[in-house]
């Protein structure tokens, strides 16, 4: 079976890592200056209609109000997840201590071409003509080496966090993704490829991305992070206290997902949306940044195991509902994301075939993008 970072490195990425020192700049480049920022769709926060769903998972009602959450916003957040406050802390602080490394420090562990993990522009880059005003680090497997070239002494207490936050992330994405299916009536028999829960545990796949958004001279022509969904089954994000991530919701345009300390955001991603049949959507997501305070978060990307295909869950397909989607593995998902970006989605779509999206299964050519 082809691990996370074979399936990432066979649909390698092209970004140009012109890496700034975001601190020294007095004021926003050109090529960071994005001049349409389309605010004026901003509603009004602290109108219910605004408010991202909280969903306590004590809650008996859980999987109910989950169910709810994904089909009208594709958004939610968590509380009482079980998580201890002081491992997102302490993950939260390797961001910063990572991202306020000096840059040719950080440089030492730059993304390779053919690579996956490592320090980097967003890999979503290659898609937009202007810059982002954000860096990032991405974790598949062992952060190993890359952090070794970062911290020769203090690696080890490094690498033990990363690992202790992938063990109980992947359960947390578990238990979510149970949820998220009960939800919809599906149960565990009914998904083939699962076998039982520990074994899924095991074979599913996740990647980690740390995220920082220095503060901006002008940021309201600044782009933390380019409108996008995520390709996986769910991403859980933990952010510090300073706000910026925005999700589209449909009649009301984007809305601010406020950060809740101890509280951690819940993504669909694209592969949900497509073995739900469309009922659950991948919400449409993107980061502001802001004048004063730099901002982090840390990405949980969760899906199943790459080779995998999935499709739109037989429960959910009948005569009255056809199926939406045709069957894709992580790994051919990743190819086809790479090529079509935020039209990945509609190019594998069976009923609402995009003018110009053919070839389809060349899942092989071009850059990628990671969530
Ligand atoms: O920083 C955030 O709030 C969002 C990050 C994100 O969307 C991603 O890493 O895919
Ligand atoms: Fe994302």
């Amino acid at each position: 079976m082809p691990s996370l970072s074979e399936a990432y490195r066979a649909h390698p990425v092209h970004v140009n890592h012109k890496h700034p020192d975001f601190n020294s700049l007095q004021e926003l480049p050109e090529s960071y200056t994005w001049n349409h920022l389309d605010d004026h769709t901003l509603i009004k926060e602290g109108t219910t209609s605004s408010i991202v769903p909280v969903i306590d998972l004590n809650d008996p009602n859980a999987s109910k109000l989950i169910g709810h959450a994904c089909k009208t916003w594709g958004v939610y957040q968590v509380v009482n997840h079980g998580i201890p406050i002081s491992l997102l802390d302490e993950i939260q602080w390797l961001g910063q201590t990572l991202f306020t490394l000096p840059s040719h420090q950080k440089l030492k562990a730059i993304r390779s071409p053919d690579g996956v993990s490592g320090y980097g522009l967003a890999r979503i880059s290659s898609f937009f003509p202007k810059l982002m005003w954000s860096e990032g680090f991405t974790i598949v497997g062992s952060p190993l080496d890359h952090f070794q070239q970062l911290w020769p002494q203090d690696y080890a207490k490094h690498c033990d966090t990363v690992l202790q936050y992938d063990e109980a992330m992947k359960k947390l994405a578990g238990k979510l993704m149970w949820l998220m299916l009960d939800s919809l009536g599906i149960t565990m028999e009914d998904i083939k490829w699962a076998g039982s829960k520990a074994q899924f545990d095991e074979k599913a796949c996740a990647a980690m991305q740390l995220n920082s958004y220095p503060s901006c001279p002008d940021p309201d022509h600044a782009m933390g992070l380019a409108p996008h969904t995520d390709s996986t089954f769910l991403t859980i994000l933990s952010q510090n206290d300073i706000s910026g991530l925005q999700v589209q919701r449909e009649g009301s345009g984007w809305v601010t997902v406020p950060p809740l300390h101890g509280g951690l955001v819940v993504n669909v991603g694209d592969l949900f949306h497509i073995l739900s049949n469309g009922l659950y959507t991948s919400v449409l997501h993107r980061v502001l940044v802001n004048r004063t305070r730099q901002r982090f978060s840390v990405a949980y990307l969760y899906g199943p195991p790459s080779n995998v295909e999935i499709c739109p869950h037989e429960k959910l397909v009948g005569p009255t509902q056809p199926p939406l989607y045709r069957s894709v593995t992580w790994n051919e998902y990743l190819g086809t994301k790479a090529k079509y970006f935020n039209k990945a989605l509609s190019s594998v779509s069976l009923c609402a075939p995009i003018n110009g999206l053919f070839d389809v299964n060349d899942s092989n050519k071009s850059s990628v993008q990671v969530g």
